[in-house]
């Protein structure tokens, strides 16, 4: 069965194709900065070289995709057969795997204003699909159904029990298909499924997880990817007054606050740069707001670690991934700096050594945390989980 899966992020679409039974992708490839003039596709399977395309938004950015790499149609071995998309928010219904159906797609759409960044692509990329592929079955792939083992002192606000009930009003996590994979790769690799790990996935949008033999029991994350870490363009935890305050002496409206709160915070609205790449070098050359962010973003990340220890009882493990996890050795070192009270030491060789797309262990001989860093990679564990459904008997 040759399997397609889509990962719609805010403004990107990241593919892979895998045939019959394989993990290792037929091809692989993104499209960047959808939307904008700098849109960018890398295509991996053709060649390796960034060109430049047109997408206004993600179904757009579905079409240069097959246009690309084609549809397989002329060919009955290379046909799609299914198709596997990342949905980041699926409320508390969704637990596992779904088979898009129209209700299914009106809960995603239901969702759009608790995921306004990344529900109406994912949307998008879906009803796109059904016009080129009508034959083939979609699958949904929830970012929050990871957390669904979460205990109900973790998922709850101190808020009246109505908010929940009659609103919705709880924690719900994202980025629970990366957490699941790492932590799944982790335990393979230590050897151990007694594990007490935390996983940091640092892309764009960032969170941690705290995870005890391979199940959730708290997130960063909450209602919506607002909540947490500081990000991109998001500045993660916050009093809620702050709202308040602004909304009656800024003279911004809510939908501006929430565009500011969404798209132009965290790394973005502390230095200017929402690209840790630009950060980094930025606080390279001296640059004050360029550090202060970049002391922000670890130092909230190393509060995380300690609050995810306590609710754990212990750390066995903690793990980098996604484009900053994966790519920043000196954001992990800032990050496991004063760690030491946790017995949890880097070796700086090992850190700096680390090869992109391997699982690379970072920690010292003599610490007692394994500290690792391991690729994300989101669609394999959306292929995995799509073949589970539908290999499963009715
Ligand atoms: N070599 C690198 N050094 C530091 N940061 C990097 C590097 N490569 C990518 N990044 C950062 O990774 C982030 C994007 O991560 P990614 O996982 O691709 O995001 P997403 O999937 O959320 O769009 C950006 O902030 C980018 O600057
Ligand atoms: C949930 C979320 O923030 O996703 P991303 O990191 O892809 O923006
Ligand atoms: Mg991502």
């Amino acid at each position: 069965m040759t399997l397609l899966v889509l990962n719609a992020g805010s403004s990107s679409l990241k593919y892979q194709l895998f045939d019959n039974g394989s993990e290792t992708p037929r091809y692989r490839g993104l499209i960047d900065r959808i939307g904008t003039n700098q849109c960018h596709h890398s295509h991996t399977g053709l060649d390796d070289t960034p060109v430049s395309c047109e997408a206004a938004d993600h179904a757009a950015a579905l079409q240069e995709v097959l246009a690309r790499v084609g549809t397989g149609a002329s060919d009955p071995a290379l046909r799609i057969r299914a198709i596997g998309h990342r949905v980041v928010h699926g409320g508390e219904h969704f637990r596992c795997a779904t088979r898009v159906d129209t209700s299914v797609e009106s809960a995603i759409e239901r969702l759009i204003p608790l995921a306004p960044l990344h529900n109406p692509g994912s949307l998008a990329v879906i009803r796109e699909c059904r016009g080129l592929f009508p034959d083939a079955p979609q699958i949904a792939v929830f970012d929050t159904s990871f957390h669904q083992s979460l205990p109900e002192r973790a998922w709850r606000y101190g808020v009246p029990d109505s908010l929940y009930r009659q609103h919705g009003v709880r924690r719900y996590g994202f980025h629970g298909i990366s957490h699941g994979h790492v932590a799944r790769c982790a335990a393979e690799h230590l050897g151990r499924s007694d594990l007490k790990l935390v996983s940091l996935h640092l892309g764009n949008g960032a969170s941690a997880a705290a995870i005890d033999c391979g199940l959730g029991i708290d997130t960063s994350m909450g209602l919506t990817p607002l909540e947490g870490l500081v990000m991109g363009t998001r500045g993660g935890d916050m009093d809620p007054a702050v709202i308040f305050h602004l909304a009656r002496g800024s003279g911004l409206d809510l939908a501006q606050l929430e565009t500011l709160l969404t798209t132009g915070s965290g790394l973005k609205g502390l230095c200017g740069s929402a690209d840790m790449r630009e950060v980094l070098a930025r606080a390279e050359n001296g640059d004050a707001s360029a550090r202060l962010a970049l002391e922000l973003y670890t130092y909230r990340i190393r509060k995380y670690i300690g609050a995810y220890a306590a609710a754990l009882g212990g750390l066995d493990a903690l793990v980098f991934t996604a484009g900053v996890g994966e790519n920043a050795p000196q954001v992990r070192a800032q990050v496991c700096a004063g760690l030491d009270f946790l017995s949890l030491r880097v070796d700086p060789a090992r850190n700096t050594a680390v090869k992109p797309g391997h699982l690379s262990p970072i920690h010292s001989r003599d610490s007692g945390v394994a500290v690792l860093v391991i690729p994300a990679n989101e669609e394999l564990e959306i292929a995995r989980q799509v073949r589970k459904l539908l290999e499963a008997k009715p």
